[in-house]
């Protein structure tokens, strides 16, 4: 297995559980023990570097990528070579334990740079699905796997759901929310430099963190969140933001040849996301990205608002398409590319 440089596509999942009497269970997974958490990240082949909390959620940074833990609902996502898929098995009994049972499963990833180097069950797509329908208990037997696609075939999106609950139209809910899951590769050179630590420069990973989020302009794009960042030696980055019950994420891989940066958020429909998309273009100035967002409704202009605050900043939508998914929504996937460069 010939590997070339660092995967930083990440894998994501996302679990919800639910409890007979959640009156009884306010902190929910929140009480897992960090010998648990550890253990489930042993299974993936990862580890904690940081850790903050606030009221509503805790929030993780690992060697590869971010763990959210919720009271119901946990979401991991992990890069490199890691075996993401197989915590699903330990979540589930630690879960058990707490008096939670397993609901709702999502499971999304990008195109990887190095597919060869994966590990099973990560060796394709069709391999991660044979696993998750033999893994996930047969009680969330709405289920749909499906891969996105774009005009170009090193860019599609892989989603898998599955929800033990009959599908309703969630228009009915009070806010629209949304995920939003950006990867960016072929970074500017000169702003992905910025990723990397100067030799033996005498500082922790936490400080040098804090001092790329600043120089970077990262605080800037919500001013409003609590950060935890961490700097890898000699190169890489990784941070969470928390904003009351909203996280956000990012990760840098800043290597020349395999360079990678991914943003990922929540949000309301109603909010202007453009301020945000406009500063994580400005920030990386990527050659290629992709915006999946998935939406607990449907917004018919998701993808014209993506576009109208991406464009103007010389990159141009190359491809987008649309899917609906049990319990999960709607997904909205677009590709875009600098104007500089004929995909
Ligand atoms: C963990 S970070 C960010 C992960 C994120 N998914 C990404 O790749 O964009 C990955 C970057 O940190 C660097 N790195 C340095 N030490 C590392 C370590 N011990 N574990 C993982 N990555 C490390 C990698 O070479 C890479 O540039």
């Amino acid at each position: 297995m010939a590997v070339s440089g660092f995967e930083g596509f990440e894998k994501r999942l996302e679990l919800h559980f639910f409890g007979d009497d959640p009156a009884m269970f306010p902190l929910g997974l929140r009480k897992l023990d960090f010998e648990s958490l550890e253990q489930v990240l042993e299974a993936v082949q990862c580890t904690v570097v940081s850790a903050v909390g606030n009221s509503y959620f805790d929030a993780y940074v690992l060697s590869e990528s971010s763990l959210f833990v919720y009271p119901t609902k946990i979401i991991i996502k992990t890069c490199g070579t890691t075996q993401l898929l197989k915590s699903i098995i330990p979540l589930i009994h630690y879960a058990h334990h707490l008096g939670l049972t397993l609901s709702f499963c999502r499971y999304t990833r990008g195109s990887f740079i190095f597919p060869k180097a994966q590990p099973f069950p990560h060796t394709s797509f069709k391999d991660e699905v044979s696993y998750l329908q033999d893994t996930i208990p047969p009680n969330l037997c709405f289920r749909k796997a499906s891969i996105m696609p774009s005009k170009s075939s090193s860019h599609s999106w892989h989603v898998f759901t599955a929800t033990s609950h009959v599908p309703y139209d969630h228009h009915h809910d009070n806010e629209l929310l949304f995920t939003m899951e950006i990867c960016m590769t072929e970074l500017d050179p000169i702003l992905a430099r910025k990723f990397f630590r100067r030799a033996e420069d005498g500082k922790s990973g936490d400080s040098a963190g804090k001092e790329m989020t600043e120089v970077t302009g990262i605080n800037e794009i919500n001013p409003e969140a609590l950060i935890c960042d961490f700097a890898f030696d000699p190169c890489g980055y990784s941070m969470n933001g928390m904003d009351g019950d909203w996280y956000s994420t990012i990760h840098v891989t800043p290597e020349d040849g395999f360079s990678y940066a991914s943003f990922e958020c929540v949000g309301s429909v109603s909010d202007n996301m453009g301020h945000v998309l406009r500063k994580v273009v400005q920030i990386f100035r990527p050659g290629t990205m992709s915006i999946s967002t998935t939406c607990n409704g449907y917004t018919n202009d998701m993808w014209t608002q993506v576009a109208t605050a991406v464009e103007p900043l010389g990159l141009k939508c190359r491809s987008r398409a649309m899917d609906q998914f049990p319990a999960a929504g709607s997904v909205v996937f677009q590709t875009f590319s600098a104007r500089r460069k004929s995909v």
